[in-house]
């Protein structure tokens, strides 16, 4: 069985971090392993709090898991601060790990930072260089790139601003446009550009959204698909999720990771 790791943070929810890693991995039948870099609070109304772990801490789990049992694919998500960036890069770089998808997780949909300030040029310097994809949201492209993003024009042109960091593949994700009939996500390969279109859903259900998306690519990247085919089957793992609607908790609910599963059962 191909394997996969997640090194991001707890939701006490259920519905992002970690938790969402695991549970897609295992509906994409890939073992699941992970690394917390933080325990965080949260529910659907927001995030209560944010306990992060130590650098060591977190170099230490990924060593357990370099040691032993090595990993197919990584995924990265809420890494805090600049010191687990640097302990999660110099790991990363120590198994000589390949099919890495960084998911450069800010902030929380209710406003709360995932991500130190000072921590994103750790992100660029460290991290980006080592990855086979990133998967940034329109606010954190903006972030990384210093530059507004309102066109496809500009989407473009900050996805190639991403790839000179070192990335070998980008993807834009559209979930924050302003278009109401579609979410569209833009891949950049370094060579070519590609769209992927989805039937926009009105929900405020949409917590996880992203960490669903980008483990959903990395458990693909794992079973061996390229990358064109990873985004593909991410796109439609996270569009199933998101429109067999589960109403749990008071605020943005968590998508629902069984829907794909039921879906591909479904059509055999
Ligand atoms: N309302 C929606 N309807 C359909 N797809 C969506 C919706 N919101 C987000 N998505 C999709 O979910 C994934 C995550 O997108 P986004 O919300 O931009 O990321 P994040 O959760 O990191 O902010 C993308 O593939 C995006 O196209
Ligand atoms: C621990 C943790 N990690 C990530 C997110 C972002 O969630 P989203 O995927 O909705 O951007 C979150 N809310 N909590």
């Amino acid at each position: 069985m191909k394997k996969a790791l997640t090194i991001a943070g707890s939701d006490s929810g259920g519905g992002a971090g970690i938790q969402a890693d695991i549970k897609t991995f295992q509906e994409l039948e890939v073992f699941g392993m992970s690394a917390i870099t933080a325990v965080t609070a949260q529910n659907t109304l927001g995030v209560q709090a944010v306990y992060p772990m130590t650098a060591e801490a977190v170099a230490n789990q990924i060593e357990s898991i370099g040691e032993d049992m090595g990993t197919d694919a990584v995924k990265t998500g809420m890494l805090f601060n600049a010191e687990i960036i640097e302990a999660v890069s110099g790991k990363i770089k120590q198994y000589q790990w390949g099919n890495v998808v960084v998911d450069p997780v800010m902030i929380a949909k209710g406003g709360a930072s995932l991500l130190q300030n000072e921590a994103v040029y750790a992100l660029k310097k460290y991290l980006l260089p080592l990855a086979m994809i990133i998967t940034p949201n329109i606010p954190e492209a903006e972030v990384l790139t210093e530059m507004r993003i309102q066109t496809d024009e500009d989407k473009k042109e900050a996805a190639k601003k991403l790839l000179e960091l070192g990335v070998k593949n980008v993807v834009i994700k559209g979930g924050h446009d302003e278009d109401p009939s579609e979410s569209i996500d833009l891949l950049y390969t370094g060579t070519d550009f590609f769209t992927f279109r989805s039937r926009r859903i009105n929900t405020k259900n949409t917590h996880g959204t992203g960490c669903t998306f980008s483990a959903a690519v990395a458990a693909e990247l794992a079973k061996g698909s390229n990358i064109h085919e990873a985004v593909s089957k991410g796109k439609d793992f996270i569009q199933a999720a998101i429109e067999d609607q589960l109403s749990i908790g008071r605020g943005h609910g968590p998508t629902n990771h069984g829907a794909y599963r039921r879906l591909s059962a479904l059509k055999e």
